[in-house]
């Protein structure tokens, strides 16, 4: 690896806010522009990167964190505790409010949370969705997230035409230490690339399953293998998990016509990914009541 310039800048953020906040979408937008997008586990911690945004001075790697909510199962407080130790493990938490929804009881739930971690963790606070709303309603928005609590910045964002996108990601440059690069350049290891490929394995499965459904589907990719004599063919083998046998029928559907189509979205998406010819191997596999099994929500990874 070549050496950093001086003042070189790199650690982590991650963003918390309502669901359907912009979260995801904004990350995007900083990580889409001047990036590789990633998704991948550091060594150190056990949790999700969205994306790493890779500049001349500095790298910032974008953590996820599950919404924060009431826990009704073991996954639900595994998932709490989590969200917890990723604010305080971060260099700056950035909370993302939408421009076009009335600052309510749901983001005082979180400020009140988070500010528990301001003294340690400075707390970017973001308006969203500028695009959304006239210019007035903007700044009304800044105010009333100013009463929220104490903010290290405040910044209006639209991550869908590009607004102060780049002044965002330098405030939040500005937060991180000094340091060498966390990640290389675009290279991910085995681990991290079986962990997004059973990502986009879940995120295909999830398509159009209603009600508990979605909480009950885990994939776990066992293998990833290059086929022999065929350096352009990974051969991956994965397994959906649900938690009842009645589930079963859902994913695979008739004649096994859905799970086809998981199977073909998913690798469609994992070729474009990894740059290569896939072929997908997915069964469908019943382990019984896993949100509320401790031994298997770590199987599963949680
Ligand atoms: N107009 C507009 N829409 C946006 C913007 N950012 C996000 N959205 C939309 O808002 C919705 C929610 O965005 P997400 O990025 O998925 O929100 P999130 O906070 O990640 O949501 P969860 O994953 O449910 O927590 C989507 O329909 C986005 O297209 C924006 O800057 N402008």
């Amino acid at each position: 690896m070549t050496s950093t310039p001086e003042g070189y800048r790199s650690g982590f953020a991650c963003f918390v806010g309502r669901p359907n906040a912009g979260k995801s979408t904004l990350t995007n937008a900083l990580v889409g522009t001047k990036v590789a997008i990633t998704s991948s586990k550091p060594q150190t911690t056990r949790h999700t990167i969205r994306g790493i945004v890779h500049r001349p001075d500095a790298q910032l790697v974008i953590v996820d964190t599950p919404g924060l909510h009431r826990p009704r199962t073991l996954l639900g407080q595994r998932l709490n505790d989590l969200v917890r130790e990723t604010w305080s493990e971060v260099d700056v938490v950035g909370f993302c409010v939408p421009a076009d929804q009335k600052v309510g009881p749901g983001d005082k739930f979180i400020a009140a949370e988070l500010e528990k971690v301001a003294q340690r963790t400075p707390v970017v606070g973001i308006v969203t969705k500028t695009d959304l709303v006239p210019r007035e309603r903007v700044a009304e928005q800044l105010l009333a997230l100013q009463q929220v609590m104490a903010f290290a910045d405040l910044v209006p964002v639209s991550a869908v035409d590009g607004f102060q996108v780049n002044v965002l990601a330098d405030l939040l440059v500005d937060r991180l230490p000094h340091g060498q690069p966390l990640y290389p350049d675009g290279e991910l290891t085995d681990e991290p690339e079986a962990t997004l490929v059973a990502e986009l394995i879940r995120e295909a499965a999830l398509e159009g399953v209603r009600d508990e459904l979605p909480h009950s589907i885990a994939v776990v990719v066992e293998e990833m293998l290059p086929r022999e004599d065929r350096a352009d063919l990974l051969d991956v083998h994965a397994n959906i998990y649900i938690e009842r046998p009645s589930q079963k029928p859902i994913i695979i559907g008739r004649g096994g016509e859905r799970l086809r189509q998981v199977g073909g979205t998913a690798r469609r998406h994992i070729e474009k990914l990894l740059g290569c010819r896939i072929y997908l191997d997915l069964h469908v596999k019943v382990a019984k009541d896993w949100q509320r099994d401790p031994k298997q929500l770590r199987r599963l990874g949680f």
